[in-house]
């Protein structure tokens, strides 16, 4: 979370809330005072009843859900959120904190995201501070455990809640340490989730078979529809960078291909006035504006399924100044002449090592792709500048001289550690 403090433990949000003192003797004979703070919204959604709030309902809630993988095992799960029947690719995210910032990065579409840290839901949702985007664009969340209480002075509302509005199915209960093996050992696995019984799970499994994520153009899905400028800088309260603004106000265009709104917090608080245009937006018409730099975002699927934005980068190297993150290095590794490839299980979490060659440097950074440049593909001329420490994979590029620099990771990192902030021209 680049832009805000860590929302882990704090203070409850007395308007979801409900509180009861109680009174207690201890082996000693003391008398303790304790304050039972449970959420009942929370309670409900997670299927669990308390009869300490005087209701007399089955007290726990039985698998109503199944994951059927496409190797053929069949995880039953109990459902919150949405329910009905969803296919996707499933990925493990190993981030600690920051599930609000992951469900609503747009890169993720077409992907349930797996969370490997157990416990989830426990601050609820802050919003819309910590949103990423205007909407939750993947295929859905699991998780091994729902939070039972929501605790935290910034919450507004619910996981549950937040994910029932938005349509997206949520499971847990599941074990998710031996889905994060499996997928490790064996790679990326596609799956359908469902609450529908009426499916079997040959049905199910079918399903899985026939749908596809490579080669599938993500992008337009997810990518704003008219061109806007982009003003919100980051918070002065959760403002970390004390370098402040570069002193001129440099013009970027950034090209919406899914992009997450701390990218442009980050920006604007470098003092850059950001026109933000979608993914088809021509070429032509961002030279016309002559802007000091054009930024290439993040954005989900396989770059090799949007050839229209490989043209449209290719068309402005060389002219401006360019940056690239994500799916934005990996269309520019495209349009310099390299070949993408899909990684076994790709990076999903904030705690990757990336090793900056040219500072000879270790950053912990924010990381969330599945496919990656392949550097031997590279023509001559083109740096690689980063490292991921984990597999020695490139994780950033540069040609000086055609003023283009990318990273295959988020500095902005929103969730994630503040190490790459700075350096790559967010400072
Ligand atoms: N965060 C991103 O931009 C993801 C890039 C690309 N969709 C991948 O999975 O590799």
């Amino acid at each position: 979370m680049a832009a805000k403090a860590a929302t882990g433990f704090a203070l409850n949000n007395p308007s979801f809330c409900c509180s009861s003192r109680r009174t207690s003797r201890n082996e000693t004979g003391n008398v303790r005072v304790f304050t039972i703070i449970r959420c009942s919204a929370s309670l409900s959604s997670n299927g669990y009843t308390d009869t300490t709030l005087g209701s007399k309902e089955t007290p726990w809630k039985v698998a109503d859900a199944r994951l059927v993988l496409e190797d053929g095992s069949v995880w039953k799960a109990k459902s919150f959120g949405a329910s009905g029947t969803q296919v996707g690719e499933v990925v493990f995210n190993t981030s600690l904190t920051g599930y609000q910032e992951i469900l609503t990065d747009p890169s993720y579409a077409g992907q349930f995201v797996l969370m490997t840290n157990p416990h989830i839901g426990n601050t609820g949702i802050n919003f819309a501070d910590d949103e990423e985007s205007l909407q939750c664009f993947l295929a859905g969340l699991v998780i091994r455990s729902l939070s039972i209480s929501t605790s935290n002075w910034r919450c507004t509302e619910p996981l549950s809640d937040y994910l029932a509005k938005r349509n997206i199915m949520g499971i847990y209960d599941v074990d998710t340490r031996a889905i994060t093996r499996r997928l490790r050992q064996d790679g990326s696995l596609k799956g359908v989730l469902s609450t529908d019984e009426s499916k079997t799970d040959k049905e199910l499994l079918e399903m899985s078979h026939t749908w596809d994520i490579v080669g599938v153009d993500l992008i337009s899905g997810v990518s704003c529809k008219a061109p806007y400028e982009w003003v919100d800088k980051t918070d002065s309260e959760w403002e970390f960078n004390t370098n402040g603004s570069v002193g001129k106000s440099f013009h970027v265009v950034a090209y919406d291909f899914g992009i997450k709104h701390n990218i442009l917090r980050r920006l604007a608080s470098t003092g850059c006035k950001i026109t933000v245009v979608p993914s088809t937006w021509p070429a032509s018409e961002t030279l016309k504006m002559k802007p000091d730099g054009v930024l290439f975002s993040n954005g989900p699927g396989d770059p090799s399924a949007v050839p229209y934005a490989v043209e449209t980068v290719k068309e402005i190297i060389g002219k401006i100044p360019v940056f690239g993150i994500c799916m934005g290095h990996q269309l520019l590794g495209q349009a310099l002449g390299g070949k993408t490839y899909k990684m076994k299980f790709g990076h999903h979490g904030g705690n990757h090592p990336v090793r900056d060659l040219r500072k000879n440097r270790v950053e912990i950074s924010a990381q969330n792709h599945n496919y990656a440049v392949d550097p031997a593909s590279l023509p001559e001329g083109v740096e690689v500048t980063h490292i991921n420490l984990n597999d020695g994979s490139c994780a950033g590029l540069a040609f000086p001289a055609l003023n283009i620099m990318s990273l295959q990771y988020h500095p902005e990192a929103s969730p994630g550690p503040h190490d790459s902030d700075s350096g790559v021209g967010f400072c």
